[in-house]
């Protein structure tokens, strides 16, 4: 469970996220959409303890981010879509690496198996130079999911990804909510959001325009039912000529 309670992250007198608050259950996938400066960054730094949110709360897993950061973080992974990886550890070194600083001690199965649903189980003994870069990518997944995170968040992930691995990628955001993982998934690729997500938040300027199931936001925004989420997109942002042909 991830619940978000009147976030607001101001840098100076620049206000980037006003008064947000949502939850994310588990099972659910919550897309995070907007436009370029929306504040979703902001917001997904912020619910993930990168940064601390100006005023309001996070709950991870029913735990205070502020009173207990360790705990709270201990059920979560963040995703980056910019893998950050050791130059000098292979493959297995950083799943080892990561098994030991959140405690998994039966790591090395679980490591295989969460590898080979990747496709990485043959490169166990390559170092992060000798990958490429949707390979990387793959490793810094398998490192986030290693210890087993009720709450994910994924920013852009399939960032670098190719057809392949962008189905693996679906399909483990898939068995992770089917787990009973709360999931945040923020992404610009609105056929993906809609092919993954349960729930949609919609940011504008730090605001939510709408929050609620895929098909409640679809429901309010559109008229019809079968409207693409790219229209549902433009129409609640405002973003675009939503009249063109
Ligand atoms: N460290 C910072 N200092 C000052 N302003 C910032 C900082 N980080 C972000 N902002 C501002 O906050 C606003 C929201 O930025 P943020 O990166 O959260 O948006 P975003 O929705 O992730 O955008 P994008 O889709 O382009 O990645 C923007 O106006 C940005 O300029």
């Amino acid at each position: 469970m991830i619940e978000v309670d009147s976030l607001t992250k101001r840098y100076g007198d620049f206000t980037a996220v006003h008064s947000l608050s949502f939850a994310v259950k588990p099972g659910e996938v919550m897309g995070l959409v907007g436009p370029n400066g929306a504040g979703k960054t902001s917001t997904l730094r912020c619910v993930a303890g990168i940064i601390p949110p100006t005023l309001g709360s996070v709950r991870l897993g029913g735990i205070d981010l502020k009173a207990d950061p360790v705990a709270a973080k201990r059920t979560m992974a963040f995703i980056p879509d910019e893998p950050r990886l050791f130059e000098y550890l292979t493959v297995a070194q950083h799943l080892a690496f990561v098994a030991r600083l959140y405690g998994v001690g039966d790591y090395k199965a679980r490591g295989e198996a969460i590898l080979a649903d990747l496709d990485m189980a043959d490169k166990q003994a390559l170092l992060p130079g000798e990958l490429s870069r949707g390979m990387k990518q793959k490793l810094a997944i398998a490192c986030g999911l290693l210890h087993a995170p009720t709450a994910v968040i994924f920013d852009e992930p399939l960032t670098g990804l190719d057809p392949r691995g962008m189905r693996r990628m679906k399909d483990v955001m898939r068995g992770l909510a089917a787990q009973g993982a709360a999931i945040i998934l923020s992404s610009h690729l609105l056929g993906l959001v809609e092919e993954v997500c349960t729930h949609l938040l919609i940011l504008k300027d730090g605001r939510a325009m709408a929050d609620g199931s895929v098909a409640d936001v679809r429901a309010r925004f559109a008229s019809d039912s079968t409207s693409s989420l790219e229209d549902v997109f433009f129409l609640a942002t405002g973003e675009e000529d939503v009249a063109r042909p």
